[in-house]
């Protein structure tokens, strides 16, 4: 049975701010992000399972990264907690405004890290995280690759 990967898309709204950062994105700013979530495996080869012929259900992945990322991330705003906008980020949250306080700056790469991080976390022991890509405009993108951090 041969090797397959798949892909999950998903789409979020998000604001950031790069605290120190020297351009533009140094404002509270947010973006229509897009995240693919590349896994790999050997599809289900018992035609007796209900799962027959998935490597994993995308709807087991949809639930997987719903919950550790797009639930938590949509419009909410995230800033980076060691620096002074936790300041602005504690006005926000004294107003009930949805807030993230990450332990680093939020660039895409960064971003990219944690969610990979995230979804490895919840993955079952026979599914392999491939790839995690993390689109913040329409032409600017990080990814992550399994084989890139062993
Ligand atoms: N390496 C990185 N560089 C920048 C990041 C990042 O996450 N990693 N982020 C930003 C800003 O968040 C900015 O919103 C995105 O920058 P940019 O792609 O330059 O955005 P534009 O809207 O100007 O995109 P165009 O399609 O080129 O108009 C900055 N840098
Ligand atoms: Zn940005």
């Amino acid at each position: 049975m041969g090797t397959i990967r798949i892909t999950k898309q998903f789409n979020f709204e998000t604001g950031h701010a790069l605290y120190g950062y020297d351009g533009k994105c140094k404002n509270v700013h947010g973006h229509s992000y897009k995240l693919s979530v590349t896994v790999i495996g050997k599809p289900i080869s018992d035609s007796t399972q209900v799962k027959y012929g998935m490597v994993i259900d995308f709807t087991d992945l949809k639930k997987i990264v719903k919950e550790e990322i797009v639930d938590v991330f949509d419009h909410a705003t995230v800033f980076n907690k060691n620096t002074p906008h936790i300041e602005l980020a504690k006005e926000l949250q004294d107003r009930d405004h949805h807030v993230i306080l990450v332990d680093y700056q939020p660039t895409s790469e960064m971003m990219v890290i944690d969610f990979a991080k995230k979804i490895k976390g919840r993955l079952p022991q026979n599914i392999q995280l491939f790839s995690v890509r993390l689109q913040e405009t329409e032409t600017s993108f990080a990814e992550w690759y399994a084989s890139d951090n062993q």
